[in-house]
């Protein structure tokens, strides 16, 4: 969510159902305050820093529940008292109601002393209504907090950290967990954003979501995963499994090429033809004994032309993995756009190679699906990775309703955009994956589903997930980040299948 689908989302919540604000606080405060407890005992001692706005008001609530079972907490106002206005301030009347005492931050060094004897450090000053630099006393305090060694929970949003991508300067709070309030903001995926968050829970508020505006995204799940998984009939055979070509490898790189045949192959694809120079057919069949081979034409090393192709023979095509950037390979590139029938996958060189050809190639009428990285996606609309990084949800979301594409920018946070500008998130996976070979994994698995599925959309997100699910399980037993190699997620590959797939 952006901040200002979080406040669209609250104000319908209020206006439809008779909900009000103050209704709302108390749940998030509890809310939070629920999860606070899994993260602390009642022999600490705990700092709630309270801002002038609603998540200084969540601040009360939460200081109030603590109090009332038990827990030691010291509450701090951060802000002068005529800062605490509307809902804030009922919250701030029935704290003191209930009989707790309230300190009033009036110089940083008594703050500090405060700071200085606590366990845990609850931060409710600022949320997602940050706007620019810090203001005093914020700044001041966030200082403070970073440098102390005690264990910090944000409430919704590490205070100064925007919620929304496209900003650069701030300065943030660095939370070990953040408690987050309703639905995830964009900041919690974003590269330069992502890490004051620390761990992250989402809490529940009670807003009705029937009611409520839907998203145009969505943080994918295990849950989505196995309800979209595609089923195998007990009558099927290899034709109904689809029938994939990829294109790909050079001299260079052989390995590309098959490393994506192998992931689809053992992604539950029904045929697989590999299209690559004659010089790599030799080095890779001998691994891959139940793919087929197609001839294609070549010059000095580099896939030239596939007219000799015929392309009704497949459902759907990967091409790019391996294949090199030789201009020569551009002729390759137009016609599989004119003739590939089902979806089109393009990765690695084969993005290089579109580039110019861009809006003549949004023409087809079935799926053409982009697999970049930052670097590559940066190339492909002319931008710095930077500028990437701070707005990919934006930019991407630009560029498949421009083109008419789905793109998958992939990363920690691999972002899945469709034609009509729908995204979903997909998280799995860790650093054993940032090794060459990952991605040419991932377009295998991905034409595999895309084939099997109905839904691009689902096909595209599940395989992202399997993907990371893989590197992730393969690094919790026979794996660390620093050994992975892509073949090792091929090879892991029939254990993540096991957990989602089933016949019918
Ligand atoms: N319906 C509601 O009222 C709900 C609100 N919730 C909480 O409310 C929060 C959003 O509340 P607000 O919109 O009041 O936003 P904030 O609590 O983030 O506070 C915004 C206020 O902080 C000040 N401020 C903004 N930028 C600043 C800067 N750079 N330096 C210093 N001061 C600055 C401004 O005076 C502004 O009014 C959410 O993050 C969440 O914690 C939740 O309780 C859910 C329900
Ligand atoms: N630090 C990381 N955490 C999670 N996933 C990662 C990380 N680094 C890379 N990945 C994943 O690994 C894959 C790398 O793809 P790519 O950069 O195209 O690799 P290559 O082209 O070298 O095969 C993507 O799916 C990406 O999401
Ligand atoms: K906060």
């Amino acid at each position: 969510m952006t901040a200002q689908e979080m406040y669209e989302r609250d104000k319908v919540a209020i206006q439809t159902t008779g909900l009000s604000g103050s209704m709302l606080m108390e749940n998030a405060g509890r809310a939070v305050s629920d999860d606070v407890e899994t993260k602390i005992e009642k022999h600490q001692s705990v700092i709630v820093l309270i801002g002038g706005g609603n998540n200084g008001g969540d601040g009360y609530v939460i200081a109030r529940t603590l109090l009332n079972r038990g827990y030691q907490v010291e509450a701090w106002q951060v802000v002068s008292d005529h800062k605490i206005q509307g809902d804030a301030l009922l919250h701030k009347e029935i704290f003191i109601k209930s009989g707790y005492p309230l300190q009033q931050l009036e110089e940083l060094g008594t703050l500090e002393e405060s700071l200085e004897q606590a366990d845990v450090v609850i931060d409710s000053m600022l949320g997602i209504g940050v706007k620019g630099q810090l203001r005093p006393p914020f700044k001041e305090v966030v200082a403070l907090v970073n440098k102390r060694a005690a264990y910090t929970i944000a409430v919704d949003i590490p205070t100064g950290v925007p919620a929304d991508e496209s900003v650069s300067e701030f300065d943030g709070l660095f939370a070990n967990h953040t408690t987050v309030i309703a639905a995830p903001k964009i900041s919690v995926f974003l590269e330069h954003t992502s890490s004051y968050y620390g761990e992250w829970t989402v809490v529940d508020i009670g807003l009705p979501t029937k009611k409520i505006p839907n998203s145009r995204r969505k943080l994918w799940g295990k849950s989505d995963t196995l309800s979209t998984f595609p089923t195998r009939q007990a009558h099927s055979h290899k034709g109904s499994h689809g029938k994939g070509i990829v294109v790909g490898g050079s001299f260079q790189m052989p390995g590309s090429i098959a490393m994506t045949a192998k992931a689809a192959l053992r992604s539950g694809i029904g045929l697989l033809t590999i299209a690559t120079t004659s010089n790599t057919v030799p080095l890779i069949a001998p691994f891959l004994q139940e793919a087929t081979f197609q001839q294609v034409t070549e010059e000095g090393g580099f896939l030239s032309s596939a007219n000799v192709v015929d392309w009704s023979q497949y459902n759907g095509a990967a091409i790019g993995m391996g294949m090199g950037r030789n201009q020569g390979s551009t002729t390759l590139v137009e016609e599989i756009f004119d003739c590939v029938e089902g979806p089109l996958l393009i990765d690695a060189d084969g993005l290089y190679l579109m580039k110019d050809g861009l809006t003549q190639y949004s023409k087809r009428k079935d799926p053409t699906i982009l697999t970049p990285h930052p670097g590559e996606f940066a190339h492909l609309i002319d931008r710095s990775i930077p500028e990437v990084m701070q707005s990919p949800f934006c930019l991407t979301r630009d560029f498949a309703l421009q083109y008419g594409v789905y793109v998958v920018l992939k990363g920690p946070s691999t972002i899945i955009t469709s034609p009509r500008g729908e995204q979903c998130v997909e998280v799995s996976g860790n650093a054993g994956l940032a090794k060459g070979g990952s991605g040419d994994v991932l377009s295998g698995i991905l034409l595999a589903l895309l084939l099997q599925s109905n839904s691009v959309f689902d096909a595209l997100a599940n395989g992202c997930m399997i993907h990371g699910l893989t590197a992730e399980r393969l690094t919790e037993s026979r794996h660390s980040i620093y050994d992975l190699l892509a073949t090792d997620l091929i090879e892991g590959l029939p254990n993540t299948f096991r957990t989602f797939s089933s016949s019918t």
